[in-house]
């Protein structure tokens, strides 16, 4: 289709896709996500102010604040600033190296602070692969010019993105998202959705979404993808760990064909602050759930990342870092009953496919 056609762009250059190796297919190593601020709950009851667990916006990170920023993690208006974190990041992606790892797909979007030129100094620095990504984040991060174009106008920014370099540079992106859509979906987001479909038939290229915060949600981008000509086959829709819980649900879903996520490994909370009717799984439920998929014959559409997208989940603020699946998920998923075929499936094989431009 293109001179992509069998390789994976990373940000320095088109790659061999057997060079990748291990790979996140949903991470951030340099963003912006003041978008998503939540004040967090006010502390009710008989709790004395002073001993308020509601943290004061100027306080440094501490460890005695690291419990309340896991649970509110969209609280703390400093916490939601990855952009500042580079040799912390850098330090994560050298042992991410040292654990293994050999590739990440970096998600940033128009919208949350994309910054090609950082993560093509991160790739150089420490080897790993890095795949930049394509196209807008959710509606209230779009501008007023975004709002304005076209399906047309919106098609060639992306198709520009990815052929010839995005937000001035000469990088050039490897995939399309993740594409931010709310729930429901807005018009300006399903103009969005239909130009990154018309991108990917024009490219062949990998597309990742961002889903709305409702099991509805995934199979109603879905449909909108299709109906614009999208490849659902090489196209992942992301966060299904916050999304769909029913099984039934799920596999009713998965049939849809496209590339089924769990990226949010590492997450562990009591009331999941965006929609508090959520119960947030913990990881060894995402790896349950896993194990659900591949007896049910999914195994070569499972992903799994992190989705790293705030501070207190770097390794430098005690957090899990970029190598919590390859340290503890994989053992975990080894005495659970899976195959390292099936585990080398998960994080080298299926990454593979979906990121080599057709
Ligand atoms: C950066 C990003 O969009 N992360 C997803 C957060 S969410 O809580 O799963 O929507």
């Amino acid at each position: 289709m293109t001179e992509l056609s069998g390789k994976v762009q990373t940000v320095l250059g088109p790659l061999d896709p057997d060079l990748l190796g291990r790979t996140m297919t949903h991470e951030h190593l340099t963003m912006t996500f003041d978008c998503c601020y939540r004040p967090p709950p006010t502390p009710g009851g008989d709790l004395d102010p002073e001993d308020s667990v509601v943290l004061d916006q100027a306080d440094p990170f501490e460890m005695k604040h690291m419990f309340w920023l896991q649970q509110n993690p969209y609280g703390h208006r400093a916490n939601l600033d990855l952009g500042r974190e580079g040799d912390a990041v850098r330090e994560e992606l050298l042992a991410y190296r040292r654990a293994g790892g050999g590739a990440v797909v970096e998600n940033t979007t128009t919208g949350i602070d994309r910054d090609l030129e950082a993560l093509r100094r991160l790739s150089r620095d420490t080897g790993v692969h890095v795949v930049g990504g394509a196209g807008f984040y959710v509606d209230c991060t779009h501008t007023e010019a975004t709002r304005g174009m076209t399906v047309e106008q919106l098609t060639d920014v992306i198709v520009g993105e990815v052929l010839h370099g995005a937000d001035g540079t000469d990088i050039r992106c490897g995939v399309i998202g993740e594409i931010g859509t709310s729930w429901p979906i807005t018009d300006s987001e399903k103009k969005v959705l239909r130009a990154t479909a018309r991108a990917q038939a024009q490219l062949g290229c990998p597309v990742i979404i961002h889903p709305g915060r409702d099991s509805a949600a995934p199979a109603e981008v879905v449909r909108i993808l299709q109906e614009a000509g999208g490849d659902i086959g090489k196209t992942v829709m992301s966060h299904l760990d916050r999304t769909i819980f029913d099984h039934g649900e799920l596999l009713e879903f998965a049939k849809q064909g496209c590339y089924l996520e769990y990226d949010l490994f590492g997450t562990e909370m009591l009331n999941y602050p965006f929609n508090l009717a959520v119960d947030m799984p913990s990881d060894s439920q995402r790896v349950q759930t896993l194990a659900f998929l591949v007896k049910e014959g999914y195994e070569d559409r499972i992903l799994v990342a992190q989705d790293i997208h705030t501070k207190h989940r770097l390794t430098k603020y005690g957090g899990h870092g970029y190598s919590h699946i390859l340290k503890n998920i994989v053992p975990k998923m080894l005495t659970r009953g899976f195959s390292q075929s099936q585990v080398d499936k998960v994080l080298i094989e299926n990454p593979k496919r979906w990121l080599t431009f057709k």
